[in-house]
């Protein structure tokens, strides 16, 4: 087999002061929603000292009780001991008060709403905030690291750390770097992610989707490609998905369960940063966005969830 040329030099080495993996004690989490207050879950359970924090008192209870009945139903079930769910919950710390944690922080992840002008904001306020080891990593799912890095004084220790939903489940972290993003950064993210039970996917360069939500898109491409020309069902494309390529749903399964407001603003979102017409939402999404047919969540996308 050839030998992959190396990359190793497309990462500029500007870091002067590192972290590695086993100097991380303090992990801070931006954000309380559907990512974050799973991805804080899941350093807690790791052993990391873990920060969740949320500018809204309501969304952190909310959290709260979501990850408790979690953990309850997992010791019930006789995953874990309660034993270990206590001391996880001791490792967590949920607060609004987000200037006094991430001074004590070693690595942050943002998972804030998906907003350029809020990252950017966040990002610039959190460089002032935090030691100058801290390393800051966005969950972007559109936004690249390079785009935000810009707002802190050191883009060397910026970059994605990207988790897939739900994050306690699946075992997917994709870390990302920007130009100026140092390869100690990497190795520390990429070791982090380690630590916390995944299995990293190392990018060498940023691209817009990273790897996943690429192959997502193109299998997603050209199973609308198919029906928009009437070739065949959508159904029958998500049976063929399911049973010769032993995907676990099909395509358009898996647009309703995402949520086709989800699907269609992503593509939109797309557009904006390429300019290019083929980012632009498929009609045929467009068509179910426009008649309010989100998917599972309003009982009605490709398929119909009214009983
Ligand atoms: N939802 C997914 O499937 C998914 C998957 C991978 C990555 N992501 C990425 O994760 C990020 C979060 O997505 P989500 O679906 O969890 O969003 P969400 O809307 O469920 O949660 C966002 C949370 O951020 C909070 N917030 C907003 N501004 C804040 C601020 N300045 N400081 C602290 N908290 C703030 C909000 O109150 C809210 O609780 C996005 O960047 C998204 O691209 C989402």
């Amino acid at each position: 087999m050839p030998t992959p040329p190396s990359t190793a030099k497309e990462i500029v080495l500007t870091e002067t002061q590192s972290t590695t993996a086993s100097e991380i004690n303090r992990v801070s989490v931006i954000g309380a929603g559907t990512m974050g207050a799973q991805i804080a879950m899941v350093a807690a359970l790791a052993g990391f000292s873990t920060d969740l924090i949320d500018i809204k008192e309501q969304q952190l209870e909310q959290a709260r009780t979501s990850l408790a009945k979690r953990l309850d139903r997992d010791v019930q079930k006789g995953r874990r001991s309660q034993d270990e769910v206590d001391a996880t919950w001791d490792r967590m710390n949920l607060t609004t008060d987000r200037d006094a944690a991430v001074k004590q922080s070693d690595f942050v992840i943002e998972a804030a709403v998906e907003d350029l002008g809020i990252k950017k904001s966040l990002f610039s306020e959190l460089d002032e905030l935090c030691p100058p080891h801290t390393i800051l990593a966005t969950n972007s799912s559109n936004i690249v690291s390079s785009r935000i890095a810009e707002a802190t004084n050191r883009p060397e220790k910026v970059c994605n750390m990207h988790f897939f939903n739900p994050a306690l489940v699946m075992k997917c972290v994709e870390v990302v770097p920007n130009p100026q993003t140092s390869s100690e950064t990497v190795a520390t993210t990429t070791a982090l992610a380690e630590a916390m039970g995944k299995d990293p996917v190392q990018l060498h360069k940023e691209v817009p989707g990273f790897v996943a939500n690429r192959l997502l898109n193109a299998l997603r491409k050209e199973a609308l490609d198919l029906y928009n020309k009437g070739i065949v069902d959508f159904q029958d494309i998500d049976t063929a998905a399911k049973t010769a390529l032993g995907h676990p749903m099909g395509p358009f399964e898996l647009m309703d369960l995402v949520g086709i407001d989800v699907v269609y603003l992503i593509r939109l979102a797309e557009y904006e940063q390429t300019g290019d017409p083929a980012s632009l939402p498929d009609p045929a999404v467009k068509e179910l966005y426009e008649a309010g047919r989100y998917g599972r969540k309003s009982g009605h996308g490709w398929y119909s969830y009214e009983s």
